[in-house]
């Protein structure tokens, strides 16, 4: 090294220092302000910390180019693309506190040099809580007597189901082309829909291979469960999907739902965050995309974030969620025991009435307008995780 790029150097660092870290960051990440400021990032990077909050929808080309950040720090609803960060040049990691991904184009990001992490696993209890609830709710017999339950995708939260299905003495069938056969990987699709009482839905949203594009999966979850899949389906099988909407093809469930009587339990939508109540009134239970926002789910996709942050700047992490989170005493061995004490432990009618609350406009136009919707999840009551 000469001289001259020594000077450089140490030109450069000086420059960064005093520019520091700016962070766009969305709102509604759990315990943003606790994970991300100058003691836990600033001090030991030795660089000022700026952060600046804006609702997830509202993250858009025009505002990073205005404020050009280092770092993006997003959830669910905001689609990371080369629309946003074309007039960006700034940002070296994009963070997001969630298990999926679909809204992020990581290809882009490589060609970027732009580091992504997202949450994985981070809600994968709540989620797997939360689908027992609405089982468990709708028919509480199930308690006592065996059940069938068919979980499609195996990852973080179908295996954690699967766990708790066992847990109560429940046989498992599942489907998961893309991990190898096992107990629980031990069907088909079409013997998983054919042969449970319920079956719920764990699979990333992931479209067909078009050609050469690496983007697409073999075995594509765009509309998965249609007219045909849910053919398959002996009407009293109960249908739940907390995956992501256009997993289900809609219009194919409402026809489903009028010829069966089917009961079905979705917490996320094809045309989300607008909500038909062509749809609504067909459900047995719906809820706002809130299967994993239990506190501990949302602090722990936070956590995950920061410390991929750290890890990117070369910092050990100085915050931990543990020091954030209030004493729990949700046992789930204590549900087991006193399973009349559920709706206390949670209360799903709730998050029902609550998202069947917000229906406005006038026939045939009645829905759940988008703003309501992000709204209930926004202000979303304190929920927790039941522990083992
Ligand atoms: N409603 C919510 O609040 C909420 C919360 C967290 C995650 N999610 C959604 O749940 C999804 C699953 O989460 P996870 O943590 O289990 O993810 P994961 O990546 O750990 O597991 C997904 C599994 O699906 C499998 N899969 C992919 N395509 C499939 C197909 N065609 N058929 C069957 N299996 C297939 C994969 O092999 C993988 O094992 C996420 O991608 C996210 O979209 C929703
Ligand atoms: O993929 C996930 O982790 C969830 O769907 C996520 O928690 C949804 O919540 P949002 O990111 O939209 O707040």
């Amino acid at each position: 090294m000469t001289n001259n790029d020594i000077a450089d150097a140490m030109d450069n660092k000086i420059n960064q220092m005093a520019k520091g870290i700016t962070i766009v960051a969305d709102s509604n990440i759990a315990s943003l302000n606790d994970f991300f400021n100058h003691a836990t990032l600033g001090q030991l990077s030795g660089q000022t910390v700026k952060i600046i909050p804006v609702a997830g929808r509202d993250i858009d080309a025009k505002l990073l180019s205005e404020v050009q950040p280092d770092i993006l720090l997003i959830r669910s609803v905001t689609q990371v693309n080369e629309a946003l960060l074309a007039e960006n040049h700034s940002v070296q990691f994009v963070g997001s506190a969630t298990i999926g991904t679909d809204h992020v184009d990581q290809d882009y990001l490589a060609t970027r040099d732009i580091t992504f992490a997202n949450a994985a696993g981070c809600s994968k209890h709540s989620v797997a809580q939360y689908v027992l609830t609405a089982i468990l709710t709708l028919r509480p017999n199930y308690w006592q007597q065996p059940v069938t339950l068919g979980i499609i995708g195996l990852g973080n939260i179908g295996s954690t189901l699967a766990q708790y299905a066992n847990d109560l003495g429940w046989q498992v069938l599942g489907y998961d082309p893309l991990l190898p056969s096992s107990t629980i990987n031990n069907a088909s699709l079409e013997q998983v829909l054919s042969q449970s009482n319920a079956v719920s839905l764990h699979v990333p949203l992931t479209s067909e291979k078009v050609d050469s594009d690496a983007k697409g999966s073999d075995y594509p979850t765009r509309h998965l469960i249609n007219a045909e899949t849910l053919a398959m389906m002996p009407a009293d099988n109960i249908l739940i999907n907390s995956a992501r909407g256009p997993v289900v093809n809609e219009n194919d469930l409402k026809n489903d739902i009028a010829h069966t009587g089917r009961q079905v339990v979705l917490d996320v939508f094809e045309h989300e965050p607008t909500v038909a109540d062509s749809l609504l009134a067909k459900l047995t239970i719906a809820t706002p995309h809130i299967a994993g926002y239990t506190l501990e789910g949302k602090l722990r996709g936070t956590q995950i974030i920061y410390d991929a942050l750290c890890e990117k700047l070369a910092i050990i992490p100085a915050q931990s969620m543990s020091n954030l989170l209030p004493l729990n005493l949700f046992l789930w061995s204590e549900l087991k025991a006193n399973p009349d004490r559920l709706s206390k432990f949670y209360d799903i009618m709730q998050d029902d009435a609550l998202l069947r609350s917000k229906i406005s406009g006038e026939n045939p136009d009645k829905q759940v307008n988008g703003a309501d919707f992000d709204g209930l999840r926004r202000d979303y009551h304190l929920r927790r995780e039941w522990q083992s």
